[in-house]
């Protein structure tokens, strides 16, 4: 459902952060993307529905090839595209219903989004998502009142709002405590599974990758240096991708969250 081709960006400042990366994404299949500071995981995702330009290469979302898009229909294939950020990104004086909205932005005319006047069905859907997610007591309150795990949350129905095809996720737990980000990981994976949705997410913690998706991509200085499953990611591999460190405890950690979890 997406195919990146040979896509590179190489910033003004003369920084490589992607090198000819060719990756395809099966509908519903949710990918960690892990690797070092600076290995280009951000700008992956961001190249994809061009927050950030790529220099070359092709994103293909189904049959659209999105580098080449002008900036109307770039619009129109970015509602496809739900996006989920590391700080969340609401806005702290909406209430958290009137930011789940705020997905729907890219559907409703200038003037009902202007008086923040959205169709009931769209209303409905805000209703069930944050049932969904455990928040539907919160509907009227300021977003600035949440938690962490709970700003989270709305980030990710104000995404799910859109009815995407894809979800692209940047660091989505970076902001969380280890159990809080557990539950995020876990929301996000079941309702991918449950949409047969499709997922990008950039992770920085390989143990919480590890536990969570089927297929990781290791990214170093720019390039693919490992694309398979969880349990292909050795002390060797891990090694390769982020350089020298102790992975044995890395590893052991997936069976010891694994306790806490049955705990819990
Ligand atoms: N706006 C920018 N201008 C110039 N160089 C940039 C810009 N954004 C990123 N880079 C560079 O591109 C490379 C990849 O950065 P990117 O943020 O994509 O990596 P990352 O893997 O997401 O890192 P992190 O985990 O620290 O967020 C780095 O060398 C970085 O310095």
């Amino acid at each position: 459902m997406l195919r990146l081709d040979a896509l590179t960006k190489t910033y003004k400042t003369g920084d490589k952060a992607l090198k000819a990366v060719t990756l395809d994404v099966p509908p519903g299949q949710v990918i960690a993307l892990i690797g070092p500071s600076g290995a280009g995981k951000s700008t992956l995702i961001r190249c994809i529905n061009r927050l950030v330009e790529p220099t070359s290469g092709s994103v293909m979302l189904e049959t659209t090839n999105l580098t080449t898009l002008r900036p109307a229909a770039l619009r129109r294939e970015r509602r496809r595209m739900g996006m989920i950020f590391q700080e969340y990104a609401l806005v702290e004086r909406l209430t958290v219903m009137e930011n789940v909205l705020s997905g729907r932005l890219g559907y409703v005319g200038f003037w009902r989004a202007l008086t923040r006047r959205f169709p009931q069905k769209d209303v409905d859907e805000a209703f069930r998502l944050l049932d969904r997610v455990g928040l539907l007591h919160m509907a009227d309150k300021r977003a600035d009142q949440l938690s962490g795990g709970q700003r989270q949350r709305v980030g990710i129905c104000r995404a799910l709002i859109q009815d995407p095809a894809l979800l692209l996720v940047d660091e989505p737990t970076a902001s969380l405590d280890p159990k809080t980000s557990r539950q995020i990981m876990r929301l996000i994976c079941e309702l991918c599974a449950e949409r047969g949705l499709a997922a990008i997410i950039n992770i920085h913690d390989v143990a919480l990758a590890q536990r969570f998706v089927a297929r990781v991509i290791g990214l170093r200085f720019g390039e693919i240096v490992y694309d398979g499953p969880p349990d292909g990611l050795t002390p060797e591999k891990l090694t390769e991708i982020y350089g020298e460190e102790d992975w044995e405890a890395t590893i052991e950690k997936v069976d010891e969250d694994d306790a806490v979890e049955a705990a819990e």
